[in-house]
């Protein structure tokens, strides 16, 4: 896609910024708990997957209802039988946190699954975005252990996978993480072992990598999976479903490391990419190899100027590149990312290009060549910046205040300009609030910004700025808020 695209963006940067993303620092290394201690024999990389099956599993294809759509996160489903534990509140609490207004919290649970696959020795997953959050539960319908082969192939069969395609996700799935014994005491034994104070039983030996041990273990039978050599036949649920086809399946894996994990790259993707009917998700996802962000745009009333500043990064750069001015190289999963920052502190020239002028674009020069996405340029809007005469006062309590200056290109005329604040709505899907600005009362009609403001008490709440233009609401700066600006003029 050509950049810029707000939503593309910044599905964009959760599947491909790293560890800058916030997110893929909580599966690195493999086995990081961060709800208990490292020997509670627990990951977030196991949780994140389960979550994101357990979400999904609901989907009827027939009816189109149910699928990735984060009805995981309502407490009503967190409380059924089929979803027991602990891992789906954990897993959403850390993951819902990074959706925004163009991601939403489904879409963090299908990146959650494939940085944690990726991360963790499995293959690379296409990513795309666009899932809808739901706002009610959906109809109960995720697997147990207890039930038997039948009602295990009509589920699967529901949620739009065959009798081969439900051996092969149950095999990725599980080559991850285990059976904990407080949720099924039935299952798993106390086990007072230091190295698994969860007195979890895993389902393969190396359950914090990605790899076909769960099938090779199994076809050599010496696995421990409790699902399937568990002392309580009835939930031996994984030798049910592996054995299904006489073990061809797993034999299959057993054999390829490779071919395993191109079933799972095939099937967890469709598991992730399975969404109630009408939900349109966009392209899969690739990297941009140069991608400007965090750009911010702001007017200098007394100079008529603008000062720029942002950063650009670049991706996988090629072994031995060395451009100048590296800020901060990222890597995590098996990329490397690097961003350059730009500001008018490093370089001068960004602190005051001429307002009059404007900037519509921005191009950059990596190892001697010209990055512009074929001849269109990195697009940069002038229209509407916080103007630097935002400021605050210094008086302490009740008393204290700021004002928010927003400059508007003469001749933009929006029909409202406004602060935006991402929050969250009933539900707690994210949305953005508006707190609308009064147009100046007389704008000097040679100046080329016109200014907007609002005065409200001091607060430390960042904003991005919005308007309303032609229709149309534009979104322009990073969150920014009062502080950052100059203490009022007395
Ligand atoms: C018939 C189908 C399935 C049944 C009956 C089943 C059952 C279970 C059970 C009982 C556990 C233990 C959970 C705990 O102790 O907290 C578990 C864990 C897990 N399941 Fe499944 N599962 C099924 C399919 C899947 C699928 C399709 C996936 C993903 C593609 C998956 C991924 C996982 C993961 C990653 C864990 C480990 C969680 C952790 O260690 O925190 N399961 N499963």
């Amino acid at each position: 896609y050509v950049w810029p695209s707000p939503q593309l963006d910044a599905l964009e940067a959760l599947r491909w910024d790293q560890d800058r993303n916030g997110i893929t620092g909580l599966v690195q290394p493999c086995d990081f708990f961060i709800f208990g201690p490292a020997n509670s024999g627990r990951s977030n990389a196991a949780d994140w997957i389960r979550t994101a099956y357990h979400d999904m599993a609901t989907h009827n294809s027939t009816d189109g209802t149910g699928g990735m759509d984060a009805s995981i996160r309502f407490t009503e489903e967190q409380a059924r039988p089929e979803d027991i534990g602990d891992g789906f509140s954990n897993s959403v609490a850390v993951l819902q946190a990074v959706s925004t207004r163009y991601i939403s919290i489904a879409d963090t649970l299908a990146v959650g699954l494939i940085l944690a696959v990726e991360n963790c020795g499995g293959p690379e997953i296409a990513f795309r975005g666009g899932r809808v959050d739901a706002v009610e539960p959906n109809i109960p319908g995720v697997p147990e252990p207890q039930q038997d082969l039948d009602s295990h192939i009509a589920s699967f069969s529901r949620q739009g996978f065959t009798q081969t395609e439900m051996i092969g996700l149950v095999a990725c799935g599980h080559t991850m993480g285990g059976v904990q014994h407080d949720p099924f005491p039935d299952i798993v034994p106390e086990l007072n072992d230091p190295n698994s104070t969860e007195s979890v039983v895993h389902f393969d030996s190396t359950h914090v990598n990605f790899d076909n041990n769960i099938a090779i273990e199994y076809i050599a039978g010496t696995t421990k999976n409790p699902l399937v050599v568990g002392f309580n036949d009835t939930t031996n649920s994984d030798k049910r479903i592996f054995g299904s086809d006489g073990n061809a399946t797993m034999q299959s894996f057993a054999n390829s490391p490779d071919l395993f994990a191109s079933t799972c790259a095939d099937l967890l993707g469709r598991m992730v990419d399975t969404v109630p009917a009408g939900v349109q998700l966009t392209d899969v996802i690739t990297p941009l190899p140069v991608k400007p962000a965090k750009l911010q745009l702001l007017f200098v009333g007394d100079t008529n100027t603008i000062q720029f500043s942002g950063e650009v990064r670049l991706w996988d750069l090629a072994e031995g590149a060395n451009p100048i001015d590296s800020v901060v190289t990222v890597s995590g999963g098996r990329h490397t990312a690097t961003w350059y920052i730009f500001d008018h502190i490093a370089t001068p020239a960004l602190a005051a290009l001429d307002a009059a002028a404007g900037i519509t674009s921005i191009h950059y020069t990596v190892d001697n060549k010209l990055e512009d996405q074929d001849g269109v340029g990195f697009a940069v809007a002038d229209d509407v910046m916080f103007s630097t005469s935002s400021c605050f006062t210094s008086d302490t309590g009740s008393e204290a205040t700021g004002i928010f200056h927003i400059a508007v290109r003469a001749g933009v005329d929006p029909t409202r300009v406004y602060l935006e604040q991402p929050t969250r709505d009933s539900v707690g899907r994210p949305t953005t609030s508006e707190i609308g600005l009064t147009p100046p009362t007389q704008p000097d009609s040679n100046a080329t910004y016109v200014i907007w403001s609002i005065q409200m008490p001091l607060v430390f709440t960042a904003f991005t700025v919005g308007a309303e233009i032609d229709g149309v609401k534009v979104t322009r700066g990073v969150l920014t808020s009062m502080i950052e600006f100059d203490q009022c003029p007395t």
